[in-house]
């Protein structure tokens, strides 16, 4: 994969005039002293970032939560930029600068509202010419997103997938630098797959993506719901706050029909107030929403072999269809479920649905098995689960693969919610049987702090304190576990995934939990050799 600064722009946008944008979005021009004309102004992409500005862009700038945009108007313009488009405060701030721009200023009210029509017109449209998944919920929409991906490609050669993990077109991908990247980039990713030949896309549209916009200009295909638990209360203040930003892609403007996983209240909720035709799933066997919703799992068998289950799904006309989920736990068997129905509704046979998702390969840092129990080796597993309710199924779904002892290796971010932190403990204390706390993203926080949070909670479940360990470094962290581990016990290693940084005061140091455990195997099988 390249770095997140690969470049994902299309090779041949069109060009627009800009007194086009002007009239079509209503906007003003910021009457300033010499500014230059808008006349024979032409532009070719749109961004919010100085350092991601091309020749030809409009460069937005907007009031961020640390700075406004027009303070970089000048690098953005000594980048390419050939016109500003910003808010009031920004206009003033656009003509303070001596000397002169030298770009037209675009003035409204609100830019950010129109920030997704005017990149989606700039880059003509492009998921007008895509089958368009998207996928909100607290946990699950990563791998839901690549599990809809599998079945796609049942259909569909060339398709995309943009998330979390990583932006891939086809064959190529690089990092990502978050969940959901901001309206100019969605689109101009959009437009390079449809360059590329793709006709199909699944996306993660995260909660914060929900409340800034970032994913306007875009109406999918389908929308779906996989749960709603305790995170992110640090942006969004309340669980109801939360559960409304979610709610905005269920909205006409968002989508053309929903799926929603009606296992928790939430969910429940969402089909009772979307504003768009919903279908629920119900995956809790036995469950009493299984009852009445459109879709259900009647039946699901963990394999014990840990590499995923078989369910049974009976579809809205009260038939019966054999599933299978290619990852392993409970919670898989619901991300499956969705996304085959999301699937078939985006337009997939459903039986070719049903077998793309059983097919689907390993998903980079989800329950991903990165040492197999052969060898003597115990078995090894990297998980993304970072929230309480992820660590306790994530914990459930490995326990019966698990002949010896659970080891779990796991810390919790700094700047975040740090609500959970002792309960993250606790369920550690109490799901698993040795415990090694360490860190995982500390950011500006003291990292025992952190820690020690984390360990009192897991000492309150535990009071004894027995097997429960602490490790200043995250990789000695694993390289313990790896050391005290038989070939019976499991060791799953939660919270990073499939990052490939550390960030620490600041710093994002190169670091990923596979490179680790698979280098800390090799160590230790060159020492067995050197001694023998
Ligand atoms: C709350 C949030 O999403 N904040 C994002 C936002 O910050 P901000 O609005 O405060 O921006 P700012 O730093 O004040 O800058 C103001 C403006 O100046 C621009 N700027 C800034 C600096 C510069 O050198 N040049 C420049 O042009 C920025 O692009 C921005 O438009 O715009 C910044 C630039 O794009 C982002 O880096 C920043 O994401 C931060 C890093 C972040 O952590 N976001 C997380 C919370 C996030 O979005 N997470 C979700 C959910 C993940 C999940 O579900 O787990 C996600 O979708 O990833
Ligand atoms: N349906 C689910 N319900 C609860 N937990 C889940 C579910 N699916 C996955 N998980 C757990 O949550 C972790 C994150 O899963 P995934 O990356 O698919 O979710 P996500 O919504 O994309 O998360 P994020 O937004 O933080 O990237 C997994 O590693 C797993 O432990």
């Amino acid at each position: 994969m390249t770095p997140p600064l690969g470049r994902m722009r299309p090779l041949h946008p069109a060009t627009h005039g800009i007194d086009d944008l002007t009239s079509r979005f209503g906007l003003e021009i910021a009457p300033s002293a010499g500014a230059p004309t808008t006349a024979g102004v032409a532009l070719t992409g749109v961004t919010v970032a100085s350092s991601a500005t091309e020749p030809g862009d409009l460069f937005v700038a907007l009031q961020g939560l640390k700075a406004h945009g027009a303070t970089y108007a000048a690098q953005a313009v000594a980048a390419g930029a050939v016109a500003v488009l910003t808010d009031a405060v920004g206009a003033a701030a656009c003509a303070a600068i001596r000397p002169a721009l030298g770009v037209p200023v675009l003035v409204a009210a609100d830019p950010r509202a129109l920030l997704g029509d005017i990149a989606a017109w700039v880059f003509g449209a492009p998921a007008q010419g895509l089958v368009t998944v998207g996928v909100t919920g607290t946990n699950g929409k990563t791998t839901t997103t690549y599990f809809v991906d599998a079945a796609l490609r049942r259909l569909h050669p060339t398709t995309a997938v943009l998330g979390t993990v990583e932006l891939r077109i086809g064959d190529d991908a690089v990092e990502s630098p978050r969940t959901t990247v901001e309206a100019p980039a969605l689109h101009a990713l959009l437009a390079l797959a449809r360059e590329r030949g793709a006709t199909a896309a699944s996306l993660e549209a995260s909660s914060h993506a929900l409340a800034l916009g970032r994913v306007h200009g875009l109406t999918f295909d389908v929308v779906g719901f996989t749960n709603l638990q305790r995170d992110h209360l640090d942006f969004h203040g309340t669980m109801e706050g939360y559960f409304a930003d979610k709610a905005r892609l269920f909205a006409p403007e968002q989508a053309r029909r929903g799926v929603v996983v009606v296992d928790d209240a939430w969910g429940r909720r969402l089909v009772a107030e979307a504003r768009i035709p919903v279908e629920s799933v119900a995956t809790h066997v036995g469950a009493p929403e299984g009852a009445t919703a459109d879709w259900a799992v009647v039946d699901a068998t963990i394999g014990l072999d840990g590499v995923g289950s078989t369910f049974t799904l009976r579809g809205p006309d009260g038939e019966s269809h054999a599933c299978f989920s290619p990852l392993p736990g409970l919670v898989n068997v619901s991300n499956a479920a969705l996304a085959i129905v999301l699937a078939y509704r985006a337009g997939v046979p459903f039986d070719e649905a049903v077998a793309g998702v059983g097919s689907a390969h390993a998903i980079p840092g989800r329950m991903e098995r990165v040492i197999e129990r052969t060898g003597g080796w115990p078995l090894a597993l990297v998980d993304y689960a970072h929230t309480p309710d992820a660590l306790e199924l994530a914990l459930q779904a490995v326990r019966p693969i698990t002949p010896g002892r659970l080891f779990i290796v796991f810390g919790s971010d700094g700047d975040r919610d740090m609500g959970k932190r002792p309960i993250m403990g606790a369920t550690a204390a109490r799901l698993a049987d040795v415990l090694i706390v360490t860190d995982e993203n500390p950011r500006s926080e003291v990292p025992a702090q952190i820690r020690a949070e984390i360990l009192a909670g897991a000492r309150e479940q535990r009071p004894s304190g027995t097997d429960i360990l602490e490790a200043t470094s995250r990789a000695e962290a694993i390289r313990t576990a790896l050391r005290l581990a038989d070939d019976g016990d499991t060791i799953i290693i939660t919270g990073k995934g499939h990052e490939p940084t550390q960030e620490i005061a600041g710093v994002f140091h190169r670091y990923n939990d596979r490179d680790v455990l698979q280098a800390a195997v090799r160590d230790a099988l060159a020492a067995a050799e050197a001694v023998e």
